[in-house]
């Protein structure tokens, strides 16, 4: 049996950063936000149902959803945050169910399902294991600020959005705490794949 593990934590955390450290050990990570972006692309069904929910406005002269656009709307308005996840959430689930089994499939014994709204969106029941990547409110803050070129209300509002890193960190199996230099967060990723290596075995 595979052992699912659903990576979680909040915006600029450091998931990827945890997940490109799990994909260098060989296990595979399943991104939702890499599908968030594919099921949106012109002509599927989720692109027209943003079209036609937030307007032609909402497109780039390309054709493409404006993501800068559509961020600066659901970020501030809970509303319509709901809209646009009712309409993208099942799309993702779906391919995220179907890249995990794959893997299972192929005969992995970890597979990663990266999934930044895990708790906010009651997944909980899709991973044996829930690991959460940690950081302080602050360091949070300046990470996605710099990572994204936002203003301090924008990445404010960006955080607020979700579900708070203290609240998550309750309901975690694991927590890797990622205020620290990568190579901290490395060693403390590494002593949780030991654990679950020696209970697969
Ligand atoms: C609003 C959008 C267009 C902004 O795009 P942008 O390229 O700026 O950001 P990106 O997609 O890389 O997301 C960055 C992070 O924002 C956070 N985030 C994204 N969507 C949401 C949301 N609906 N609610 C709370 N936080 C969110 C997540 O932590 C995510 O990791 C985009 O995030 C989107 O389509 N969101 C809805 C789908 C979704 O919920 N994705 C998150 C995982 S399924
Ligand atoms: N330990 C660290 N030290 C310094 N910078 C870091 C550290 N971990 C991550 N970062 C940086 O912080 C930013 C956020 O990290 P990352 O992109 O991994 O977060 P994320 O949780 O995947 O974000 P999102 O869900 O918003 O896409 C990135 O610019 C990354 O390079």
């Amino acid at each position: 049996m595979a052992l699912v593990v659903g990576l979680t934590g909040g915006i600029a955390s450091g998931k990827s950063t945890v997940s490109a450290m799990l994909r260098e050990q060989g296990i595979p990570v399943v991104d939702a936000d890499v599908i968030a972006r594919e099921v949106v692309e012109p002509g599927k069904p989720a692109y027209r149902g943003i079209a036609a929910a937030f307007g032609e406005d909402i497109l780039l002269p390309g054709g493409g959803i404006d993501r800068a656009k559509l961020g600066g709307i659901i970020f501030h308005d809970a509303g319509k945050r709901q809209e646009l996840n009712s309409i993208v959430h099942p799309a993702v689930r779906a391919e995220m169910l179907a890249q995990k089994e794959a893997y299972i499939r192929e005969g992995r014994g970890i597979v990663v399902l990266d999934i930044p709204l895990l708790f906010e969106s009651k997944l909980e029941y899709l991973a044996d294991r829930i690991l959460l990547v940690y950081v302080d409110e602050e360091t949070q803050l300046q990470r996605l600020m710099q990572r994204n070129r936002l203003s301090e209300e924008e990445a404010k509002a960006r955080i607020a959005s979700q579900m708070p890193l203290a609240q998550k960190i309750v309901m975690a199996d694991h927590v890797i705490n990622n205020n620290g230099p990568l190579m901290d967060t490395k060693a403390q990723l590494l002593r949780i794949l030991e654990d679950w290596q020696q209970e697969k075995e």
